[in-house]
């Protein structure tokens, strides 16, 4: 085989809970992830290195030197078989860059399963899941896709169950929130206003909400505790949120850890009108309609 192609979908957090820092520096969390329909696309080609050239939308601000996630995870995909292989690596940019939908971890996901086709290794789904969690919290979700409850870092998964299909708009932000900035930014306003913090706990009435596809329902329950540490950071995302909910959205949430900013619609056509007002009266400078979930890291 010559080259494999892979489509790999974004992700919204509908309940991201964070728990206290732990001495490893990450943070325990109850984080349900949702695979929605704005895909990175990245293609293996045969190859004696392995290189990335990156394309489309975002392209420019992502990193094409050792610093790019799909060549962390081919090389450890190279490593875990044992041999030295080379891929030429080139991925379609359409989820936002640093806008807390996992974009870099789609792409990574999007690697090890292209790379695993296209050196014939056949390793099994679980072999690919343990490498992805040593590359980051978000990776095994962008495998795995759907909906799934991740607790530890975000790396251990439980699929749930969803009734039917969610209809989303994501608003990205101008220029991107480091994830470990906003975690930080969380510590400190915690420990600002020196309230315990409490264990994360899964909030059934959302999974509730997932399971029967009631959109209502389950955007009243959005929950994320990076929100107000993104904000901080971000202060005008909460005029876009205010300006989603005025256009009748079910819920507005800051995505994982922003800055793009995700409402939930009640159906396509709200999703489509949404989008519409959004960039119309210029609360967003772009907006995409999109429905979840998904499936994950899939063989295109
Ligand atoms: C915000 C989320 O996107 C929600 O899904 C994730 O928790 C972040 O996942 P990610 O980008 O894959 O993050 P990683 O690459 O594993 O970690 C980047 C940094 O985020 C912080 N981090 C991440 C995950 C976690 N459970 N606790 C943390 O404190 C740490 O500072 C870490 O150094
Ligand atoms: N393939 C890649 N695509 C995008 N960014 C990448 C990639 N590889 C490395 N990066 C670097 O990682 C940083 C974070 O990118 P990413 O798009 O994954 O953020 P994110 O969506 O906020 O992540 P998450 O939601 O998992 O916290 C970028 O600023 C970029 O420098």
């Amino acid at each position: 085989m010559s080259s494999v192609t892979v489509r790999v979908p974004a992700k919204v957090n509908v309940q991201l809970s964070v728990g206290p820092l732990r001495e490893d520096g990450y943070h325990d969390l109850v984080n349900v992830f949702h695979a929605v329909s704005i895909f990175d696309r990245v293609e293996a080609k045969e190859s004696d290195a392995i290189t990335v050239a990156v394309e489309g939308k975002w392209a420019d601000q992502v990193p094409v030197d050792d610093g790019n996630l799909a060549i962390r995870a081919a090389r450890a995909l190279a490593k875990h078989a044992g041999r030295s292989y080379g891929a030429d690596l080139v991925i379609h940019k359409e989820i936002p860059v640093a806008g807390g939908m996992a974009g870099g971890s789609a792409d990574a996901a999007g690697a090890l399963v292209a790379c695993n086709e296209l050196w014939g290794l056949g390793l099994p789904f679980e072999d690919l899941m343990e490498i992805a969690g040593d590359l980051g919290s978000d990776v095994p979700f962008s495998l795995l896709g759907g909906t799934a409850v991740g607790t530890g870092r975000g790396e251990e998964l439980s699929e749930l169950p969803t009734g039917g299909t969610f209809h989303w708009v994501f608003a990205p932000a101008e220029g991107g929130l480091p994830t470990p900035s906003v975690y930080a930014e969380c510590d400190r306003l915690r420990k600002e206003s020196d309230a315990e913090v409490p264990w994360p706990e899964l909030n059934e009435r959302l999974i509730e909400a997932l399971s029967t596809g009631d959109a209502y329902a389950l955007g009243s329950y959005l929950s994320n505790d990076l929100q107000d540490a993104a904000l901080a950071l971000r202060p005008e995302l909460a005029t876009t949120l205010d300006a989603g909910r005025q256009h009748g959205a079910l819920g507005a949430i800051v995505s994982g850890s922003g800055p793009t900013c995700a409402f939930l619609a009640i159906d396509a056509t709200h999703a489509r009108d949404l989008a519409a007002s959004l960039t119309a009266t210029g609360a967003a400078t772009s907006a995409m309609a999109a429905h979840g979930p998904v499936p994950g890291a899939t063989l295109a």
